[in-house]
């Protein structure tokens, strides 16, 4: 396969039918590692999971001190005395270009962080600027993205801080789990246009609280989180929802039935939202113990949906829209711009390259079903570009995905998954 055809992306010849085991959450592994790197004692993570993305925060932690058992999805964490120097890779992932300055902040010495070329795209500024109001030293070279140093001296003072985390909750959650073990803990405000992804936020708290600490968030956008402990907890992390999205997908615009095993009946991940969403379009969704099955009618509705909320599940979203009888809005999600690459403009950019007709909106798209024919879908290095393609190609004939290993940052299994589900 030449870089120049890209992967082939499956057709389906039918109905697509299957059951389907997703690895575990990329959003929860990550907090479930931060967490048990700065509590009181060792903790075991089981159904972690193992891909691009925890990777990097695996070398992230264990850079800084903290020792980490060998072992791909079930590990023993052991908290170590942080410290530098070190350097740290963040690739292109949010999680860890966001989440581990807080934590690096703690170390004694200096802790440099750089990932991929895009990642110095990512906005930074907001974290870096409240670690500073918090009494962090940081050098970013005054451009408020990566690279930048952060110099620890074994302990940060914490306190208030106001912020606009309207760019990305990350943000917030990124202090929410590192501020108990600052001296006075940590009081965020938001002033700005809303903050997005709520479900990432009520993640962040309620895995806090399930180790003990003290997070007060009755009063819309603000923050307190009392100093104390974190206490360690063996855990087994949920199956990713979100990477659950495009399997469904499959069900959905082919009028086929797919299931998703372990499927949660209580959960903090936006992929909660799914079988909403995909009743919106028409199909019909059953949990059971079995999982969640979605079953497609054939027909697919346009919608008008504010994904504010859930703004990561857009792109398959999107091709899910494409196959419509009818135009579909989504809205709320201006952030995406602030993502693995400019969402809104490669969603629009790409599927117009295959005959689509998708425009951009101030915070959203507008997508107008029409024939689309096949072509060389390009990913920019973001694995939901590549899950919106792999949707698309079920039912475009000739389409192929350039850089599939893309899906790597948060399910590497994706190409082999995905052929298995349409063979
Ligand atoms: O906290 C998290 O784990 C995430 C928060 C969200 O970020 P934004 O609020 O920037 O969209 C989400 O899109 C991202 O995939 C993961
Ligand atoms: C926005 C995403 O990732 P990140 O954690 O890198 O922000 C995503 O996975 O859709």
């Amino acid at each position: 396969m030449s870089e120049q055809q890209g992967w082939p992306a499956p057709r389906a010849t039918g109905a697509v039918s299957g059951t389907v085991t997703v690895p575990g959450s990329k959003s929860i592994s990550n907090r479930a590692l931060i967490l048990a790197a700065l509590a009181d004692g060792p903790s075991h993570l089981t159904g972690l999971l193992a891909a691009r993305d925890t990777a990097l925060m695996r070398s992230a932690l264990v850079s800084l001190g903290v020792g980490i058992s060998d072992g791909s999805t079930s590990v023993t964490v052991t908290p170590g005395s942080l410290k530098g120097p070190a350097s740290v890779d963040c690739g292109l992932a949010g999680t860890v270009m966001r989440f581990v300055p807080p934590v690096a902040a703690l170390a004694d010495g200096v802790v440099a962080f750089d990932g991929d070329e895009y990642a110095r795209e990512r906005p930074m500024g907001v974290i870096l600027g409240a670690l500073r109001t918090l009494g962090v030293q940081i050098d970013d070279g005054g451009t408020g993205r990566m690279p930048y140093t952060v110099s620890g001296t074994g302990s940060v003072r914490g306190g208030e801080v106001t912020l606009d985390a309207s760019g990305s909750s990350q943000f917030v959650s990124a202090l929410l789990l590192a501020g108990a073990r600052y001296d006075e803990g940590v009081d965020i405000r938001h002033d700005g246009k809303p903050v997005p992804s709520q479900p990432h936020l009520d993640m962040s708290v309620g895995m806090l609280r399930e180790r003990g600490v003290q997070v007060d968030d009755a009063e819309p956008n603000r923050w307190v989180v009392a100093p104390g402990p974190v206490r360690a907890l063996d855990t087994a992390i949920e199956p990713d929802l979100s990477n659950a999205a495009p399997f469904l997908a499959a069900a959905v615009i082919t009028g086929g039935s797919v299931t998703v095993t372990g499927w949660p009946s209580q959960t903090t991940q936006p992929g909660g939202q799914l079988p909403d969403i995909f009743t919106r379009f028409g199909a019909s969704a059953t949990l059971t113990d079995g999982g969640l099955t979605v079953r497609g009618t054939g027909r697919v509705q346009g919608v008008d949906l504010d994904l504010s909320e859930v703004g990561e599940l857009s792109p398959v979203i999107a091709a899910v829209a494409a196959f419509a009888d009818g135009p579909s809005y989504l809205r709320g999600i201006a952030h995406l711009r602030n993502h693995e690459t400019d969402r809104l403009a490669a969603l629009e950019t790409e599927f117009n390259a295959l005959g689509g007709d998708v425009k951009q909106l101030e915070d959203g798209l507008e997508i107008r079903p029409k024939a689309l024919h096949g072509g060389l879908f390009h990913t920019y290095d973001d694995h939901r570009m590549a899950h919106a393609a792999a949707v698309l190609g079920l039912l475009v004939d000739g389409l192929q995905i350039e850089n599939i290993g893309t899906t790597a940052k948060t399910l590497p299994e994706f190409p082999d998954m995905w052929s298995g589900l349409t063979s």
